[in-house]
């Protein structure tokens, strides 16, 4: 049964500017960016370098305030929300998933799902079953044992796929995925994460330079100097 619950958008950005210090001048690196990301819904972001992409994402990630606007992550109004809040918000409903993934080196696949289990001090038998489940997902249950280092840059953004998603959040913001691998498994890295955004209702936004893979995605906007807008179709060739 459709709910008005599941049709409120799990991240709405609305009249977001930033501006952020550059010497003596200001950078404007949004502009009034208007957004809306629905549940199971894999939006990418395009637009050439320094057009606010990553901004885009630091302020949809609650990791950067924005200067004026609204930011709803999960129904939640972010502004005002003391540091505490907001670094419980990001935990509870945000998922990174980074060009480099940033994994421990020491630790193992399974163990990168775990850690903040872990740090919580406690793993529970479902945190290892959820933990097991995702890496199937993702179909690295045969490399769970292996160290990044043991593995490929496809399988290393695999696991950083797995573990973004191991707090079931409400939004999975995504940066330039596919940016260390062959066409081939860039290819099936968005076709992989379309799929486990349409599986999970996740809502997720995918910074991207490479045009190949937008086919796997629901929807492709352009930022340009700060402004996000629907591409023609003619500027993602
Ligand atoms: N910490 C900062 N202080 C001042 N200006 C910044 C800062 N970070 C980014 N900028 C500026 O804000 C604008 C947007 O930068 P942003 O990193 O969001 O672009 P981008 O589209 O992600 O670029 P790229 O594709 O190269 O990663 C640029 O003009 C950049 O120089």
């Amino acid at each position: 049964m459709t709910t008005s619950h599941s049709l409120t958008p799990a991240l709405s950005l609305t009249d977001v500017t930033l501006t952020l210090p550059a010497g003596d001048e200001t950078v404007t690196a949004l502009d009034r960016v208007s957004l809306e990301v629905a549940r199971g819904e894999l939006v990418a972001i395009v637009g050439p370098s320094g057009s606010g992409k990553s901004s885009l994402l630091a302020v949809a990630g609650a990791l950067m305030p924005a200067t004026s606007g609204t930011v709803v992550i999960g129904g939640q109004a972010i502004s005002g929300l003391s540091k505490r809040k907001l670094a419980q918000l990001r935990q509870d409903q945000i998922g990174f998933v980074f060009q480099s993934t940033n994994l421990l080196p020491s630790l193992s696949a399974r163990d990168q799902l775990l850690i903040v289990p872990h740090i919580a001090g406690r793993i529970t038998a479902q945190h290892r079953a959820k933990a097991d489940e995702l890496l199937a997902s993702v179909g690295m249950t045969h490399r769970a044992d292996r160290r990044p280092s043991q593995l490929s840059g496809g399988e290393r953004q695999r696991v950083g796929i797995a573990r973004a998603l191991m707090g079931d959040p409400a939004v999975l913001l995504v940066d330039e995925p596919t940016s260390a691998l062959d066409h081939s498994r860039a290819d099936d890295i968005v076709a992989l994460l379309a799929e486990r955004v349409h599986a999970t209702g996740t809502a997720c936004v995918m910074v991207t330079h490479d045009t190949e893979v937008l086919s796997h995605t629901d929807r492709v906007l352009r930022m340009q100097d700060g402004v996000l807008a629907k591409p023609a179709p003619a500027s993602l060739a």
